[in-house]
């Protein structure tokens, strides 16, 4: 009986040693064939049969990410079960993908969801490069996200942003200001679409919840990784330019508004400006919003402390070199934003949120065009985010709305310093707890 039972487990493991052998070959000859000799690999963490590293980085989050990169350097190679990964967190090294070989990085990895459920691959985001991606983007570029038609949703813009005033204004306090932010990125984002919006508050109109039903059963669907469907960055390349638009614009609020919270000083300077530029006005247009440094600079820092997409994703369309190594063909490849926006090697006391460092000598001329590698939180290059003066249009809108006609404390007495910024990686990433906060309507309100 004992001798039976040994004999089975002596069976096992001769099965599972051998599986481990046949895998660990595979994963060799991914790696050296096609180019004749020894391929030079970007540095890597030791790796587990079958598992690589997946015991090191289960989900591929930005800050695990980055504490790795510690170790290893600003580019690493990660075997993810599988699939080889190749993650880059440095200006230098992004600057290599994304500029110099911005072609042969222009496709984005996909999976068997991202198959399904983005019609075979014809969304935008998710397209490979070639014809039908390069039509849809410059659809979305020259037509339907172009400077002129931004400008043509002011109005939407306003009345959505007014009647955000409105709610805070006759809610009981503290309000809940997550749950308003992402209402109100996606009723601005759905009158742009298809000229109606979909939450409850549109009931009378003829809405319904139906449509926001759906599309919370969409992200769940993305949100239901497979093995070897590991990577929540590619969640957010699920949605058209609907979630695109709604989440990261929402999550952006959020993160800007708990700093302002956090730092009230930089809070009443932002105020200040906002106070003083627009005192003789009902409104406030473009020409006001134009002129306020001091708010572009807070959103640039939420941006970089906070970026929402923190990782964005690129796949290799052809063998490649990198900074000396070699990134073979099909290679998925993961460049940390958020890591990149921290890297104490360009940004002093990076941790810290200081407006002011965009408004000195060496960082006022940066801007989200993705041509200055330190700072890319809409991406760059062929792939870079094309949503960019539709985001920033509204973000800064709301956000000098929201401080221009309420004073704002967090609840309960709660010290500044004792908010929870802890984040919550997801589509986008936002934060764990719902921000909460009290609004007292000031004199100037409109
Ligand atoms: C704060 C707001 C936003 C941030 C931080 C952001 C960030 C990003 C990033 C990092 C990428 C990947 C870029 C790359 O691979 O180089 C991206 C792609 C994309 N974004 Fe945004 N985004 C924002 C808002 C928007 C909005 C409002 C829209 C549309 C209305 C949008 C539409 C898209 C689309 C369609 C892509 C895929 C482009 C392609 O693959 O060709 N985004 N975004």
């Amino acid at each position: 009986m004992v001798e039976q039972a040994l004999g089975g487990v002596y069976l096992v493991l001769s099965l599972l040693g051998l599986t481990v052998l046949y895998l660990t070959r595979k994963w060799v000859v991914v790696y050296k064939k096609g180019g004749g000799g020894t391929k030079k690999l970007p540095p890597s963490p030791r790796k587990l049969p079958i598992l690589g590293n997946l015991h090191q980085v289960s989900d591929l989050g930005h800050g695990p990410l980055e504490l790795l990169g510690r170790k290893y350097g600003p580019i690493m190679l990660l075997q993810m079960g599988s699939k080889p990964v190749i993650i880059v967190q440095s200006a230098d090294a992004a600057r290599e993908i994304m500029k110099t070989n911005d072609l042969l990085f222009a496709d984005r990895p996909h999976t068997v969801t991202t198959k399904r459920l983005c019609y075979n691959l014809k969304d935008m985001s998710v397209a490979p490069y070639g014809e039908h991606w390069r039509n849809l983007r410059s659809i979305t570029t020259l037509k339907l996200l172009s400077a002129k038609m931004v400008q043509s949703f002011d109005f939407i813009r306003h009345e959505e942003t007014s009647l955000l005033m409105e709610e805070i204004k006759n809610s009981a306090q503290p309000v809940n200001l997550s749950r308003l932010f992402w209402s109100l990125a996606n009723d601005v984002i759905c009158r742009a679409v298809f000229g109606r919006k979909y939450s409850s508050q549109s009931q009378g109109e003829g809405g319904d919840d139906q449509f926001l039903t759906l599309l919370g059963e969409v992200c769940e669907l993305f949100g239901c990784v497979t093995i070897g469907e590991f990577i929540p960055w590619l969640w957010w390349l699920s949605y058209d330019l609907l979630d695109a638009g709604t989440d990261t614009t929402s999550a952006n609020l959020e993160w800007a508004m708990a700093e302002l919270l956090r730092n009230p000083k930089v809070l009443r300077k932002l105020q200040n400006e906002v106070r003083e530029t627009t005192k003789d006005k009902e409104k406030i247009t473009e020409t006001e919003l134009k002129q306020m440094q001091y708010l572009k600079a807070v959103v640039k820092e939420t941006l970089r402390l906070h970026p929402p997409i923190a990782t964005a994703g690129r796949s290799a369309r052809e063998d490649v070199k990198v900074m000396g190594y070699d990134i073979p063909r099909g290679t998925m490849v993961l460049i940390n934003n958020w890591a990149i926006g921290r890297d104490p090697k360009f940004w002093c006391e990076p941790d810290k949120f200081m407006p002011e460092r965009f408004l000195n000598n060496n960082n006022s001329s940066m801007d989200f065009k993705g041509l200055d590698f330190n700072y890319i939180p809409f991406g760059a290059g062929r792939r870079g985010c094309p949503g960019i003066s539709f985001a920033t249009a509204n973000i800064e809108h709301v956000l000098a709305s929201l401080v221009r006609n309420f004073d704002w404390e967090l609840p309960d007495g709660t010290e500044p310093r004792d908010l929870d910024m802890t984040e919550h990686p997801g589509t986008a990433v936002h934060r764990k707890s719902p921000l909460l906060a009290v609004a007292t309507p000031t004199r100037c309100y409109f």
